[in-house]
């Protein structure tokens, strides 16, 4: 096993201002092959010199930084000799905090634009990119001049200083987002900075990803013992195969049935599992304890932390008849954390596994793959040699059907989510459209509406199909499934599901909606 540290690789530091999308700055930079971490704004210049980072990036974030709390950097930063790229709050910042720049609110700009870049000679971050390019805007402030010593390089009618840059001090800035895939050159933007400006080497891969991880795992875990929860979803089986790989004989997984999984999804999991990952796991029947918790509870957020509190309760009472374990290894990814709310991000909903945790909670948590998102993951599960079924099943949440009976969850309730789930996954699968469509599930909304079937009134339950098409989980469109195969599934449902008399099709993406209902 190599003996890795970081000191091997490039570097480029990405300090956190709040933004949804601060990590996807980082992915999109280790998708370059070079290593990159989201730190907190609050590390001083002191601290990122001892980092030793070729280059630094300023996420955006939700403040103005005109608000008496906006989060600020350590002026000392500038004077590292560092190259920075300031992204949207970033780079309005750079504007308020160096001399002579100006910045004022406006009417705002959210979503496409296209600019026109102005600069070209020299090497840019636009060098040997279109003149006109689509970009992703969201913003209510903007720069209106430009520091001492910078220039503004491309503009658009609404924001006429779109970027701007100081040369001779290697400082960028772009009111646009460069990290999300809508902004079309935004990953050749990236990787000007990163290789013609700070003049970082590619030298990190997934495989050092593995390496630095087995290492820290072992480290911190020493000749203890640790339980992981696993889900049959493949985060937590990429989590065991690492610790499979790091700890050995060590780890006892546990899978509890909280009885809002799917139709005869326990048996299957089992099964699959003890096939593919060769580890040892117990599985806890715990759908009494969880239903009974959850029993007229119509809140969203309560239902979410009722949930994530007993998943911890059904661990501690395993840990004490396992003896002596300190650890609690999870599956968590970098969307159940920011969703879930960070000192810089607001709550958008509680993870089971991150917001709906309990606050005096016993185990140390293990959490491999929490600054990492979904597409990474199977990439990793790839390369740790886990079965592509396993690897290419569609997300499942922890809180499982439990999100998806909207409102108090009843048996009835569940039998016909549950139902029509299966239904739905069936025909999918018959279409051949699994891989095509990201994640597909079926909601019960709760209202009953008027029906006419056999000649006779009814009056039942409607069934939303929910299908998306995404990436990572962080933006999602709907699926455009062939109006044929949505026919043959409504007719099934209707047909074979008694209490069901309509269904209907979510057409919203995410954002405005999110991709699960509650
Ligand atoms: N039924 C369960 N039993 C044990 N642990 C669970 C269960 N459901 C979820 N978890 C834990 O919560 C974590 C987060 O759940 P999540 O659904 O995001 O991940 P996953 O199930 O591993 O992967 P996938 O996104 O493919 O469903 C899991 O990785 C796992 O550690
Ligand atoms: O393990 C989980 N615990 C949760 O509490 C949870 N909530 C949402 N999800 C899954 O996360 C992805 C993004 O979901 P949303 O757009 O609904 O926030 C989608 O894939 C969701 O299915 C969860 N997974
Ligand atoms: N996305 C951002 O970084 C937004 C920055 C700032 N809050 C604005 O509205 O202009
Ligand atoms: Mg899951």
């Amino acid at each position: 096993m190599a003996n890795i540290d970081l000191s091997s690789f490039d570097k480029i530091l990405v300090l956190d201002f709040g933004s949804q999308y601060n990590q996807l700055i980082t992915r999109r930079i280790r998708d370059l092959g070079v290593y990159s971490e989201l730190k907190p704004h609050t590390m001083t210049a002191e601290e990122i010199k001892e980092w030793g980072p070729k280059g630094i990036i300023f996420s955006g974030g939700p403040n103005s930084v005109y608000d008496k709390n906006s989060l600020r950097v350590d002026p000392k930063v500038f004077e590292l000799g560092i190259p920075i790229l300031g992204i949207c709050y970033g780079m309005q910042l750079m504007a308020y905090t160096l001399g002579g720049g100006e910045v004022e609110s406006s009417n705002g700009q959210y979503g496409h634009a296209e600019i026109d870049v102005t600069e070209h000679d020299k090497p840019t971050l636009f060098s040997g990119l279109p003149e006109k390019q689509p970009v992703w805007m969201s913003h209510g402030d903007l720069v209106t001049k430009v520091p001492n010593g910078f220039e503004s390089v491309a503009t658009t009618a609404e924001c006429p200083i779109t970027a701007m840059q100081d040369d001779a001090r290697k400082f960028y800035g772009v009111q646009f987002h460069a990290e999300v895939r809508n902004t079309k050159y935004g990953n050749d933007i990236l990787k000007n900075f990163a290789f013609n400006i700070c003049g970082a080497k590619a030298n990190w891969t997934m495989d050092d990803f593995i390496d630095l991880q087995v290492n820290s795992i072992r480290k911190e875990v020493g000749d203890q013992k640790v339980i992981l929860a696993l889900s049959g979803g493949v985060d937590s089986s990429v989590v065991a195969a690492l610790l499979n790989r790091a700890i050995g004989d060590q780890l006892t997984c546990i899978f509890v049935d909280h009885g809002l999984m799917r139709k005869n999804e326990p048996e299957q999991v089992m099964k699959a599992l003890n096939e593919d990952l060769g580890v040892n796991i117990i599985k806890v029947d715990a759908q009494q304890r969880f239903l009974s918790k959850l029993a007229g509870v119509a809140d969203p957020e309560q239902k979410r932390k009722i949930i994530g509190k007993e998943f911890i309760e059904v661990f501690n009472d395993e840990a004490s008849k396992l003896k002596d374990i300190k650890f609690l290894a999870q599956g968590t990814l970098y969307t159940d954390v920011i969703e879930s709310g960070t000192d810089t991000a607001q709550t958008i909903k509680s993870h089971h596994n991150v917001g709906g945790l309990p606050e005096d909670m016993q185990f140390k948590l293990i959490e491999p793959l929490r600054s990492l998102f979904k597409d990474e993951v199977r990439v990793l599960g790839k390369k740790l040699g886990i079965a592509d079924d396993l690897v290419w099943r569609q997300p499942f949440p922890g809180p499982g059907l439990g999100i998806r009976v909207i409102g108090a969850i009843t048996e009835e309730k569940l039998h016909l989510v549950r139902e029509t789930d299966a239904i739905l996954r069936d025909e999918i699968a018959k279409a051949g459209l699994q891989r095509e469509v990201w994640q597909y599930f079926t909601v019960l909304p709760g209202f009953k509406s008027v029906g006419v079937m056999g000649d006779g009134r009814t009056y039942e339950y409607t069934i939303a199909i929910r299908a998306v098409s995404s990436i990572d989980g962080m933006t999602a469109d709907f699926s455009q499934i062939p109006w044929d195969v949505l026919s043959k599934i409504s007719t099934r449902m209707v047909n074979d599901v008694k209490g069901i008399n309509r269904i209907v099709y979510d057409i919203t993406s995410k954002p405005p909606s999110t991709i699960e209902w509650e």
